[in-house]
């Protein structure tokens, strides 16, 4: 069972063993100076003022701005000035500083992970912890997020970052990742990309309702994607549970964990095939969402079957009370044409766009649009939407929600999973019984 914190909204959660002095996690943004950050302050809202954390760097307050959501969870932690279990530490790479997040202690699986966000003047302190996304303007603030700079260089950043993927979950961080509290602090590395794979849960709630999902199982993938088993919680499954009525949610990507070249979907900086079992609960009532059945597609293609979910990439667009958040499709950096679902240019077949409804507000996502995607693997182009795309439409408070099966205009036959006599199997209709 997993806590759920209902008054701080959305908060990250240890899901296996992380121990004293592990690096966890870096708080990822936009490094701002203190013009622009000023500059932000003035035109943001004060629910994303506290994606902002400010610290010293060279005599000067400079910021890191998550208030953009971009899938990792540094910005989702939540503040506990009086018993944290983690710190933050400025760490130095290639001349930019970093904030990234050491365990102060060891924390198990359950624990929600955080930290003291600094002298500053939280509003939540010194009165009972309250809904979340009130105004925040000086939190998060670290005065003295490191007394001296510690410089490392891009290749034992990516070391470091291959090391946390493979050696998180339940064991130890490889010896040459960061470390802290104790360890040498020559051993601080943080990386570029260090959002770790296997460690969270964000749990949100929904009117003090609890959501869970589970791993799917797969029985049947062949080894190279099969990225879920039931032997091994793989990295890529996200659960997300989500409080409505005042804030927001976001989804994370997950990270890449080795898959042959040919199934290399989504790799480094870009995300990756992943497995989303968003359920959610409303007012009582349940949602499920399941894996699309696989039609046929070549082995090449098919990422999806009945027993091996899918890489799947979600576009959450949420807007909840009037704030947008909107993510973007990863960038892919190498896979091969076969399997490149998505580039630079054309977005992925798997690309889940959840639009919600909440409280009377639209959000409409768009289909990707591709430009150079092999005819092969053009899933979505401007005139025929792709048979993986979910378009999810959810309305709460007793709206009725409905997406449709795209239209295919020439995909070749091999691509064509939805067509007018055959509704696709990868065309999720998902409807939510509310109240
Ligand atoms: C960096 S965000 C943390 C994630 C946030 N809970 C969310 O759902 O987006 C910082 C914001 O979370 C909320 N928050 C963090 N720690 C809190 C606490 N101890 N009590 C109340 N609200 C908190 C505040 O609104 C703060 O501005």
């Amino acid at each position: 069972m997993w806590v759920v914190i209902h008054k701080l909204g959305r908060g990250v959660f240890a899901k296996s063993d992380i121990f004293k002095g592990d690096f966890i996690l870096e708080y990822r943004g936009d490094l701002i100076d203190p013009e622009e950050s000023k500059r932000r302050r003035r035109i943001y809202h004060n629910s994303l003022k506290g994606f902002m954390f400010d610290f010293i760097w060279h005599g000067k307050f400079w910021t890191i701005d998550a208030a953009r959501d971009d899938g990792t969870l540094g910005r989702l932690v939540n503040d506990d000035h009086i018993n944290p279990n983690c710190k933050m530490k400025r760490i130095m790479v290639e001349g930019k500083p970093h904030l990234c997040l050491f365990a102060l202690k060891d924390i198990t699986p359950g624990d929600e992970i955080r930290y003291n966000y600094g002298d500053a003047d939280c509003p939540w302190r010194n009165q009972e912890e309250r809904s979340g996304m009130e105004g925040a303007s000086n939190c998060p603030r670290s005065e003295n997020a490191s007394e001296k700079d510690l410089h490392y260089t891009q290749s034992s950043l990516d070391n470091c970052t291959l090391n946390n993927q493979e050696t998180i979950s339940g064991t130890n961080q490889a010896s040459n990742c960061p470390k802290s509290d104790g360890a040498s602090e020559d051993n601080q590395h943080c990386t570029d990309s260090p959002q770790h794979d296997s460690i969270f849960h964000i749990q949100e709630t929904i009117k003090g309702t609890n959501q869970a999902s589970n791993c799917p199982k797969s029985d049947g993938a062949s080894e190279d994607n099969q990225h879920c088993t039931d032997s091994s919680q793989h990295d890529s499954i996200f659960h997300i549970q989500e409080t409505i009525k005042g804030m927001n949610q976001a989804s994370n990507c997950p990270k890449s964990d080795g898959a042959s070249e040919d199934n290399q979907h989504c790799t480094d900086s870009p995300q990756h095939d992943s497995i989303f079992h968003i359920q959610e609960t409303i007012k009582g009532t349940n949602q499920a969402s399941n894996c699309p059945k696989s039609d046929g597609a070549s082995e090449d293609n098919q990422h999806c079957t009945d027993n091996s979910q899918h890489d799947s990439i979600f576009h959450i667009q949420e807007t909840i009370k009037g704030t947008n958040q909107a993510s973007n499709c990863p960038k892919s950096d190498g896979a091969s044409e076969d399997n490149q679902h998505c580039t630079d240019n054309s977005q992925h077949d798997s690309i889940f766009h959840i639009q919600e409804t909440i409280k009377g507000t639209n959000q409409a996502s768009n289909c990707p649009k591709s430009d150079g995607a092999s005819e092969d693997n053009q899933h979505c182009t401007d005139n025929s939407q792709h048979d993986s795309i979910f378009h999810i439409q959810e309305t709460i408070k007793g709206t009725n929600q409905a997406s449709n099966c795209p239209k295919s205009d020439g995909a070749s036959e091999d691509n064509q999973h939805c067509t007018d006599s055959s509704q696709h199997d990868s065309i999720f209709h998902i409807q939510w019984l509310l109240m």
